[in-house]
């Protein structure tokens, strides 16, 4: 498998506030990586550091033309879809596949301007100027993010398809289904740091030999992953006691695999 990203190392701190803490991972050509992470995770400083956008101690390596659909990004109010292509073309010194435009439903909307799309089609916008050129990488950031289920469908199905096309892709997502559907290896980075880097059999696997145990008290619900139940189950009496908090409830089971990534991440169940 060859190497496309090599991520090794990395930290990254804005001021005092230390983001990423000593991340390593690598991006094999053809592939899809998920990132997934609960909000304020790093995923999207993590994405910044590979797309240069940022500072950061460590090293990035990156064979291959790279190009970026960020969260965050806009066009002027006024301007055309048909104006943006040509102006991101012009740019890029390329042009946009015309099977890209059919692809991305953008052929009925060449005359709106940016204002009047849809978050949707302002999505697909900007995978298309991302797409000019014909990078070798495609880094998304929550690229479903705000779509409905066609929208998101839609997007899933153009994703694969550059994938058959040979356009490794990095994708930044809180949605394990999502993930789950598209990629083939994830990294799970929980405050800045990677927890888990593997396939989605490798995480199957690890997981399917877990218990999550839910421990509830008044300030709140605690979530624990682990494979010898009743090692954490006395270090969690031990350190609920040492704090002096009351157990309201408690439970373990064996749960589902966006149970356990919710667990690992650290994040709070709906
Ligand atoms: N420009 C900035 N200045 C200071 N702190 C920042 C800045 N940008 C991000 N952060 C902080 O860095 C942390 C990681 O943010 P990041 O956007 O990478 O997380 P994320 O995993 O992408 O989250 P989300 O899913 O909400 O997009 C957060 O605590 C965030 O508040």
């Amino acid at each position: 498998m060859k190497t496309v990203i090599k991520v090794s190392h990395v930290s990254q701190s804005y001021g005092s506030y230390q983001v990423l803490n000593d991340i390593s991972f690598e991006v094999y050509k053809g592939e899809i990586l998920g990132l997934l992470g609960m909000n304020g995770a790093g995923k999207t400083t993590t994405l910044e550091c590979l797309e240069g956008f940022l500072k950061y101690e460590g090293n990035i390596s990156i064979d291959g033309q790279i190009a970026i659909q960020s969260q965050n990004e806009s066009l002027p109010a006024y301007m055309k879809v048909s104006e943006a292509i040509t102006l991101f073309s012009k740019w890029k010194k390329a042009s946009l596949e015309p099977q890209l435009l059919k692809a991305l439903d953008l052929l009925s909307i060449m005359n709106k301007q940016y204002q009047q799309l849809s978050t949707g089609q302002k999505r697909r916008l900007h995978l298309a100027l991302a797409l000019i050129g014909q990078p070798d990488i495609l880094i998304l950031d929550e690229p479903t993010a705000g779509l409905d289920v066609a929208g998101r469908f839609a997007l899933h199905q153009i994703i694969r398809q550059l994938q058959k096309k040979g356009v490794t892709i990095v994708i930044a997502s809180h949605d394990m289904n999502e993930v789950e559907s598209l990629c083939q290896r994830i990294g799970i980075l929980k405050q800045g740091k990677m927890v888990f880097l593997g396939t989605l059999e490798d995480f199957t696997l690890y997981m399917g030999k877990c218990y999550r145990i839910k421990v509830i008290t008044q300030e709140g619900e605690n979530l624990y992953t682990t494979q010898d139940v009743r090692q954490t189950l006395s270090q969690i009496l031990d350190s609920y006691q040492k704090q002096n908090l009351e157990i309201l409830d408690m439970n373990v089971s064996r749960g589902t695999l966006e149970q356990h990534f919710i667990s690992m991440a650290g994040g709070i169940e709906k």
